[in-house]
């Protein structure tokens, strides 16, 4: 598995913000992984990449232990993380070098307009990151994910802030990269869901409370509404 989580725990003083969490993300599957504000999601996602240290329990990425062999997981992470941090200051191109020269990525002017053209910058890709809008900013942050070719995605709360078209086109392209990756997306918005995701993971209060392809989510709830089934899981 690409993606392979056992008893994860955060816990900050009292509270379980993750509490002993197990999943698998498989490879070529889109992963939605869902639940209310402050149900976790975040908290999981840097755990995942390494940044977070976890207060017990495993995750590896392909194969690799993100905590014992932490640099050899981060090669197979590509990370979108909440609110896309970028450096505002400096050009598309230039940031993209930036970013792949610490990967050691080969060939990497070639590389460079590569991703350029994979996520759809083209028409922007001589200005400063901060002259960008919203959408573009967040195609920088997934060209910036893609760069060393990772097996892994993962992607929190990519869609947020976007106007309809932006949102439209960002989840193509998330699909798109999907194809060939194992993506993980944390999300709030169930139509993000039913647009991309193959399988669905509902997060409450810490503990994971559904693990299912959508379409056997919908069939264990006899419910063709996410909506419905993540209100009843979550309420
Ligand atoms: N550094 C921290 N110190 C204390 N509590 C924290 C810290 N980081 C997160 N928490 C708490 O852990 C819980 C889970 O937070 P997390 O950000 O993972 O939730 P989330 O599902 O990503 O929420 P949202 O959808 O609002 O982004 C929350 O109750 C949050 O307040």
């Amino acid at each position: 598995m690409s993606i392979s989580v056992k008893n994860l725990s955060k816990h900050y003083d009292k509270q379980k913000a993750v509490d002993a969490i197990s999943f698998e993300g498989k490879p070529g599957r889109i992963l939605g992984f869902l639940g209310p504000n402050g149900a976790g999601k975040s908290t999981t996602m840097r755990m995942l990449t390494g940044y977070l240290e976890p207060t017990s329990g495993e995750a590896y990425i392909s194969g690799k232990d993100v905590q014992k062999e932490a640099l050899e997981a981060k090669r197979h992470i590509g990370y979108l993380p909440e609110n896309t941090p970028l450096y505002l200051d400096m050009y598309v191109k230039e940031f993209l070098k930036f970013i792949g020269q610490t990967y050691n990525v080969p060939n990497l002017n070639a590389r460079v307009e590569e991703v350029i053209k994979t996520v759809g910058l083209t028409p922007e890709q001589h200005k400063k990151i901060g002259a960008l809008s919203k959408g573009y900013k967040q195609r920088v942050g997934l060209a910036q994910a893609i760069i060393h070719h990772p097996e892994v995605l993962i992607l929190d709360e990519p869609t947020s802030g976007l106007d309809p078209n932006q949102l439209v086109d960002i989840r193509a392209l998330i699909k798109t990269l999907g194809r060939d990756k194992t993506v993980i997306i944390s999300t709030h918005i169930m139509q993000e869901v039913e647009a991309i995701c193959d399988d669905i993971i509902i997060i409450n209060k810490g503990k994971i409370v559904a693990n299912d392809s959508i379409e056997g989510i919908k069939k264990t709830h006899q419910s063709n509404s996410l909506e419905d089934i993540f209100r009843k899981l979550t309420a």
